[in-house]
């Protein structure tokens, strides 16, 4: 399926495209082997199972969970791959992350993604390092916009990227056709966020992206998010937003805290590898090895996470929905 419906003129004659942003996206993990070779058949299977037993409405593939700095071009094309099989057969939509620091490249890249037709959008941070301003920031994404081919998230993760959005660049970013959505990540709700969130809409998703605040940024009017930690628990990251979408603010809050818990004990060392410690503790992956400069996470905070990643026997859906 072709994700990419073109619904409204928008700026300059171009048009606004519909890329469906709500609900759970789940950046998936690069799962490797002890000599940390790609491990395709395992990616296959969280794929499979996020969309299926999970209930995620979406993948993410090549996200910073994916290690994806520290993966081969061959690697990368071998993961989009995957993913787009396993949401080909869901009928669900895959987001690709794109994160580079040179605009011409991310051009290239953008438009060898577009010609596949598997993916929905592209979620493409502010360019990192560099530290452009606000001003380069919007060029680079009105290059990508214009040149690219590809709807546009923008991830705005000043943390990892060094570079601030103001709520002015924001809404000019809003305004090019091709941009989507936002993956909002910048460690703080505060009343630009308020702003922001508020101005959440179909043709314009604010998607959480800062896991340990998904609860009250949901709260706040975010469509969905984009959380790491639903590489475990995928159902109940789901069923949160659910939650919040259906205005049963007490049992959201209830889950709401006690995942909040669980993120934090899986970002408890650098992401992700707590997530791959506890999904190698499952049996989900065939080992929790990542690649350097990523170090394996201490078997303490492997230990901590699992206990919590592990849903409360005695709280049913149905106790949960009450
Ligand atoms: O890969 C992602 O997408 C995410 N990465 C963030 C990070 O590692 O900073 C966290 C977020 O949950 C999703």
């Amino acid at each position: 399926m072709n994700w990419i419906y073109w619904v409204c003129v928008g700026q300059a004659g171009r048009m606004k495209p519909e890329a469906n942003l709500t609900g759970l996206f789940v950046p998936l993990v690069t799962p490797f082997t002890n000599d940390l070779r790609l491990a395709p058949d395992a990616l296959a299977r969280l794929a499979d199972e996020a969309l299926s037993v999970g209930g995620a409405h979406g993948l993410v593939a090549l996200g910073t969970t994916a290690e994806a700095a520290t993966l081969t071009t061959e690697e990368r094309k071998a993961v989009v791959r995957i993913c787009s099989a396993a949401c080909r057969a869901h009928g669900a939509p895959l987001i690709v992350g794109v994160g580079t620091n040179d605009t011409a490249a991310a051009v290239m890249t953008l438009r060898e993604l577009a010609q596949s037709g598997d993916v929905a959008a592209a979620l493409v941070p502010t360019p990192p390092y560099i530290r452009p301003g606000e001003a380069g920031t919007l060029a680079h994404f009105t290059a990508l916009a214009e040149h690219g081919g590809l709807p546009l998230v923008v991830y705005d993760i000043p943390y990892r990227t060094g570079q601030r959005l103001s709520t002015g660049t924001l809404n000019a970013l809003r305004n090019l056709p091709e941009v989507v959505g936002v993956k909002y990540a910048t460690g703080a709700i505060d009343a630009a966020a308020m702003e922001l969130l508020d101005s959440s809409t179909q043709d314009f998703a604010v998607l959480g992206g800062d896991d340990a605040v998904i609860s009250p940024l949901l709260a706040a009017g975010a469509r969905g998010g984009i959380l790491a930690s639903a590489n475990v628990r995928t159902a109940d990251y789901a069923q949160l937003i659910t939650l919040w979408q259906s205005d049963s603010t007490g049992p959201a809050r209830r889950l709401g805290a006690e995942l909040a818990r669980l993120s934090a004990a899986l970002f408890a060392e650098p992401n992700p590898t707590v997530i791959k410690g506890v999904l190698h503790a499952q049996g989900r992956i065939p080992s929790p090895a990542v690649r350097l400069p990523l170090l394996a996470a201490s078997p303490d905070s492997v230990w901590q996470a699992a206990d919590l990643a592990t849903a409360p026997a005695h709280r049913s859906l149905q106790e949960t929905a009450a």
